[in-house]
């Protein structure tokens, strides 16, 4: 069975349309970017035109970073059989992956501010770097963070692209105590968002990783968002629903504030992890980090074929 990985990087629009040559459902003359910041890499088949920056097979990635080194398909299916697939398959959010300068210090902050559990590690010296997982339940069931510290290295520029993680809380305010107990570091103060009625706050992690704070009810899934900023929010749209089978949850504009915000995934959004993009009225083009976020979005089988 054909399986697609996505893979978003946190990198900006100048490098996923540097990595990345799309044609799916576009006559676009040159290479979109209809995702500023996202990278998709194609486990085993591609969809028809899909160049990607990185090929996933079996954890393996190959990198190609310029049109002139794209990594080829293994193998391609026609772009019928792809969407028939994409409709069948039961997918969702596995989990984000990003660089952290010191992984022992960022484990200290998402256990002790964020609440999240430390699920597993793993080293891999002949490539020398570690992995480790953190989130608020079992990977087969929860979205989680895979973090990767590269030895040696510990400072990375996240870039614009990238906008944050969300995590729902029952009591921002209380949450937001917490972590200013703990020595945390809060960059917006727990209140309505601005033009609506949520309730929220902005932490940032040691890295410089923005967590949006939103005051929610119980839910199975805490690490419910990743926020990134893209240039064209029809073509994202429209990319994520063709590409990847997944639904516009909601799409509301803030004319006040210029930006418009779609909610893109796999099922409501008080259940499930979603993609939150954010357009910025005007706004085509964020800078280049380094820090890539990743996200994989596969059926659990696959995932532990990956382990
Ligand atoms: C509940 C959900 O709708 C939100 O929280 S949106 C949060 C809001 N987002 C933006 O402003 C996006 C545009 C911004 N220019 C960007 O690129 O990040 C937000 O961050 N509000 C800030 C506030 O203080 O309310």
């Amino acid at each position: 069975m054909a399986r697609i990985v996505p893979v978003i990087a946190s990198s900006s629009s100048v490098a996923f349309s540097r990595n990345l040559h799309l044609g799916l459902c576009s006559a676009s003359p040159r290479p979109p970017s209809p995702l500023l910041g996202l990278g998709f890499a194609i486990h085993q088949h591609c969809l028809s035109g899909i160049r990607t920056s990185r090929l996933i097979k079996r954890g393996t990635c190959i990198k190609a970073s310029s049109p002139g080194n794209m990594a080829q398909p293994i193998t391609t299916i026609g772009k019928e059989e792809a969407l028939e697939w994409v409709k069948k398959d039961n997918r969702r959010l596995l989990h984000v992956v990003y660089r952290v300068g010191d992984l022992e210090r960022t484990i200290k902050f998402y256990t002790e501010c964020l609440g999240m559990k430390l699920l597993r590690k793993r080293d891999i010296p002949e490539e020398k770097y570690t992995n480790a997982f953190l989130g608020y339940g079992p990977e087969d069931s929860h979205f989680v963070v895979e973090l990767t510290y590269n030895y040696g290295v510990d400072k990375y520029d996240i870039g614009t692209a990238f906008g944050h993680f969300g995590i729902a809380v029952e009591d921002v305010a209380k949450t937001v105590d917490l972590i200013k107990a703990k020595g945390g570091k809060v960059t917006r103060e727990p209140g309505p968002v601005k033009g609506g009625k949520s309730v929220i706050a902005f932490i940032e992690d040691p890295d410089g990783y923005k967590f949006e704070l939103i005051e929610r009810g119980p839910t199975p899934e805490p690490l419910c968002q990743v926020m990134l900023r893209v240039g064209d929010l029809e073509r994202s749209i429209e990319f994520y629903e063709k590409a990847f089978g997944m639904e516009l949850l909601r799409k509301r504009d803030n004319p006040e504030y210029k930006y418009t915000i779609a909610m893109m995934g796999y099922g409501p959004e008080d259940k499930n992890a979603v993609l939150e993009l954010t357009y910025n009225y005007g706004v085509k083009e964020y800078e280049q980090g380094n820090a890539y976020a990743q996200v994989f979005v596969d059926n659990i089988d696959f995932a532990k074929e990956l382990e």
